[in-house]
């Protein structure tokens, strides 16, 4: 690995969530400079609640010309569970609910690219939809070998997980797939798709956002890099992006983890 990932920790979630909207909105100016527009990708489980703390509470005496510009974001999933967008287990229905259908109309309606229901008997198929809707996004010409997301924002599961991608797993050696399919996550529900390593770690940004007690003893083999920690799905991708990578915790999070590189922002 090159430079290390960066690590900030903060007290509270909401000291968190307002440093969280500051990289943000640093990733958008940067992004709206390099093609009028931002590319996103997003987790489930804890991320959007933090998300929505994130980009719908302004900094105080924050110039609203530097907020977001959600008419110019292009919002795609890290993963998605093959449930319908009502169901309780849709990444998409979540981050509906958490935060896109609170986003005040003035600061505009983000296209949001959700998975394609019809196919949620077919992993493969979904997968394969899902990846045709990135090509039609990223790949203008036929060389495009991955896409490069503006951003994509990771939660990091109490066994190491991102994405759908989990410790061991042999989806963690795809190579050639953008988007993937999983049968047997040992998390439920069972039938996912994911976001391959590669595009990942292709990124011009990723951010892990964890917070929590219950995240420390695995943030504890991540970030001090042990084998074991290097190894899980988090650990390759900090290995793979090294200072592309920004991790986000709250004090319980990262108790008693030794990191040697702990940043402000
Ligand atoms: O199953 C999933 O879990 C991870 C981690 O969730 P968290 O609740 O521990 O933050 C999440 O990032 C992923 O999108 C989701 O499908």
């Amino acid at each position: 690995m090159g430079k290390q990932p960066n690590l900030y920790s903060y007290p509270t979630v909401d000291n968190l969530a307002a440093q969280l909207r500051t990289y943000i909105l640093a990733c958008q100016k940067a992004a709206l400079l390099r093609h009028d527009a931002f590319k996103i990708a997003v987790s489930g489980g804890s991320l959007p609640a933090t998300l929505t703390k994130a980009l719908l509470v302004p900094a105080e005496n924050e110039d609203p010309a530097t907020g977001p510009q959600f008419s110019k974001w292009h919002i795609f999933f890290a993963d998605e569970r093959a449930v319908p967008s009502d169901h309780e287990d849709s990444n998409y229905g979540l981050l509906k609910k958490d935060l896109l259908d609170k986003i005040p109309a003035e600061l505009g309606k983000p296209n949001v690219y959700p998975i394609n229901e019809k196919y949620l008997d077919d992993t493969q198929e979904l997968a394969d939809q899902y990846q045709e809707v990135l090509m039609s996004s990223f790949a203008q010409k036929d060389s495009v070998r991955l896409p490069v997301f503006d951003l994509i924002l990771l939660g990091c599961g109490p066994d190491g997980h991102t994405c759908s991608l989990f410790p061991g797993h042999e989806l963690l050696r795809e190579a050639d797939a953008w988007v993937a399919p999983i049968e047997d996550s040992p998390k439920p529900p069972p039938r996912r798709i994911t976001l391959t390593l590669p595009v990942v770690t292709h990124a011009h940004k990723i951010a892990f956002v964890a917070t929590g007690g219950g995240k420390k003893d695995i943030l504890k083999k991540i970030l001090e890099a042990d084998d074991e920690g290097r190894s899980l799905p988090c650990g390759l991708v900090n290995e793979a992006a090294g200072e592309k990578v920004s991790w986000f915790t709250d004090r319980a999070a990262v108790e008693g983890v030794a990191f040697p590189r702990r940043g402000s922002l």
